[in-house]
């Protein structure tokens, strides 16, 4: 076939498959206050009120303070919030989007802060709201609503991070005292990292593997007094405060140890399980792997917290760094956002956050509808995207930082602590690379693996493809298929080879997984960005009109920019070619163009501004006027 023939049939199928699409414009305008209306899906009123209180000036930032004033007036902010009874744990389960509308407000003027009423609110008050019944809720709930009793959640050991199910706390029925003796067997079964322990924590959930009549049930969870009203630590708990850390330094992490101390019998959270008097064992849920999944489930909220958190993160530091990059002048009048690689830092990761931002949402909103179909949806979106998120926000702070040269270095313009500070998040909440795990897992199960598309023609993209949703969706829905097909087939040899029984069989899959785990996490990767490209693109339609070319704009640098980074697996499966590869670069540099024309009034200092981080809040001087730093 001659090269124009194929050009020519390339072109028609580009305009087939582009059929409604939207046509470039030569400007961008961007009405920002509707953009941010668009951009908060839910509790408006509630977020702005939030934003607004965090004007007081407890929240100032102070770069100078030690180590325990910084507890303590994170301790303090924490009391300020609380008074304000912006919302009830009891939201955890009511009122999922006001829950997490309330505590993600918080991070823009600290993360310990708002790691702090995480741990409190979300991982202690609403794990007792989910897997405790109505003792529990009345008992408790009242004194974490009012922050009377600090609460922690025990659950990580020295030697028992991801592998949960693998803890060593025990927990024995003692049916004489109608008691549980909670223990820590040897030092490695000391629970390690817990926030809130080292200095203010009173109450604790604390997970245990639980053992009745000599029968191991699996791990459950149970409430635990750590210290008396006073503060005094409880008889047969030893705690050591473990200092300073790389950063979130507000918060007081913890080590503990039980030394059989004993729980009254009302104090397992017994939502799915209980323990009668006479030490009878009763579960909703049969096999210990099933019951062991929904004791966990509870951590879905904290890990949207989390993922939220980066998109936020990303946000804040993409304000101060655009911001800053339209008016600072380098060698002569050239402002640096001028420079394309200062725009290949910052313009893509704009796009990845607006795509972010609004798959959170759409999560947010399925969390808030309860269908017992969605909980698969569920899990995959909470695990994808909060590794998702949290790895591309050390990226995009670490490039913002860098792009604001030795501004991006100083305290007081923000990014540098929020980079420290946050650095945890793609440990904590479940670590990143076990939470792409999962995702690759929940796809396995589905048995999505026979539905892997024909290989697309190479040149599409050069002909035009570009530009086009469909044509971008259909080679994001390949690379899924294809790298998923791969490991199941994997699994799927290893199995058939495998001599003997299905437990046989099912351990070479196992293996195989293992064996394969960096495409695991290729599957994992691959699967986040197809849906939220194709969900950035379902969010435009549903867009005001006025917004649409915006959007439209940077759900296209979203998809190209994904395209790029799989390059190596499209061209290696032949499914694009070089002409291809040079046509992705060509579109996102004329987005780029468009993205910055104007300088300080420009769309990408627009769609910054739409993010709606309050002045009070954004504080860094270099978003504004560096000279008057
Ligand atoms: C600041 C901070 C606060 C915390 N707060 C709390 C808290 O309040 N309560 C609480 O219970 N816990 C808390 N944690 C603990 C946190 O949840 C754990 O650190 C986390 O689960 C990881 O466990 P780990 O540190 O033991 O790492 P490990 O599990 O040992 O992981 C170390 C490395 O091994 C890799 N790895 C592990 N398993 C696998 C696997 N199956 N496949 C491939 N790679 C693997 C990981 O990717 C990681 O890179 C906190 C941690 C920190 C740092």
């Amino acid at each position: 076939m001659s090269t124009d023939m194929a050009s020519e049939r390339l072109a028609v199928l580009s305009r087939q498959l582009c059929a409604g699409m939207a046509s470039s414009p030569s400007t961008l305008t961007v009405p920002t206050s509707d953009m941010r209306l668009f951009l908060t899906h839910d509790n408006r009123e509630l977020r702005d009120r939030v934003l607004d209180f965090l004007k007081d000036p407890i929240f100032r930032p102070d770069h100078y303070q030690s180590l325990l004033d910084f507890r303590e007036q994170t301790l303090q902010r924490l009391k300020k919030v609380v008074g304000q009874k912006f919302f009830s744990v009891r939201d955890y389960v009511d009122n999922p989007r006001k829950f997490i509308a309330s505590l993600e407000s918080l991070m823009w003027a600290d993360y310990s802060l708002a790691i702090k009423s995480g741990v409190h609110f979300t991982l202690c008050g609403g794990t007792i709201a989910r897997l405790g019944t109505k003792y529990h809720h009345d008992k408790y709930l009242p004194s974490i609503d009012d922050l009377s009793t600090p609460g922690s959640y025990c659950m990580t050991e020295l030697g028992h991070g991801s592998n949960v199910m693998g803890i060593e706390t025990t927990a024995v029925y003692d049916k004489a005292a109608q008691c549980f003796i909670i223990n820590t067997p040897n030092d490695e079964a000391s629970k390690y990292w817990i926030g809130g322990t080292g200095q203010h924590g009173k109450v604790c959930v604390v997970f245990a593997q639980l053992t009745i009549n000599g029968t191991w049930q699996g791990p459950h969870v149970f409430v635990v007094r750590i210290r008396d009203d006073s503060g005094a630590i409880m008889p047969g708990v030893r705690i050591q405060d473990q200092g300073p850390k790389m950063g979130l330094n507000g918060v007081d992490n913890g080590r503990v140890w039980f030394d059989n101390i004993r729980v009254p019998r009302e104090d397992m959270l017994d939502a799915f399980s209980s323990v009668s008097p006479d030490g009878t064992y009763t579960s909703r849920i049969n096999s210990v792997s099933a019951r062991f999944g929904a004791v966990v489930s509870g951590l879905t909220t904290g890990r949207v917290l989390i993922a939220a958190g980066g998109v936020d993160g990303a946000k804040l530091a993409l304000a101060v760094a655009i911001r800053y990059s339209v008016q600072r002048p380098q060698f002569g009048d050239k402002v640096i956002m001028e420079y394309v690689t200062q725009q290949n830092r910052l313009l893509p990761a704009l796009a990845q956050t607006y795509a972010y931002h609004l798959a959170m949402g759409h999560l947010k909103s399925l969390m808030m509808d309860k269908k017992p179909a969605d909980a698969k949806a569920i899990h995959i979106l909470s695990s994808g995207l909060k590794a998702a998120a949290t790895w591309s926000r050390v990226q995009v702070m670490q490039d913002c930082r860098e792009c604001c040269g030795g501004m991006g270095f100083l305290a007081a313009n923000k990014i540098g602590p929020m980079m420290n500070d946050m650095n945890v998040d793609v440990t904590f909440e479940g670590d990143n690379t076990v939470m792409m795990q999962q995702v690759t897992r929940a796809l396995l199960d589905d048995g999505k693996t026979r539905l892997v598309p024909s290989t697309p023609t190479p040149g599409t993209l050069a002909a035009g493809g570009c530009g086009c949703a469909k044509t971008i969706a259909a080679l994001l829905a390949y690379r899924e298929a294809t790298q998923l097909a791969q490991v199941a087939d994997q699994m799927s040899q290893a199995a058939a080879s495998a001599p003997g029984t299905a437990a046989a069989k099912a351990a070479a899959r196992s293996q195989a997984f293992e064996r394969n785990l960096d495409l695991v996490l290729e599957v994992g990767r691959a699967n986040i960005e197809r849906f939220c490209y194709e969900n950035f693109v379902a969010e435009t339609e549903r867009a005001p009109a006025a917004l649409k070319p915006s959007l439209e704009l940077l759900a296209n640098l979203y998809g190209i920019k994904c395209l790029q980074k799989g390059a190596a697996f499209y061209l290696g499966m032949g499914a694009m070619d070089r002409a291809d590869v040079a046509a992705l670069r060509t579109a996102a540099q004329a987005h780029y163009a468009m993205l910055c024309a104007g300088g300080l009034r420009s769309p990408a200092v627009a769609l910054v501004d739409a993010f709606g981080i309050p002045d009070h809040l954004l504080q860094a001087p270099i978003a504004f006027d560096w000279r008057k730093i």
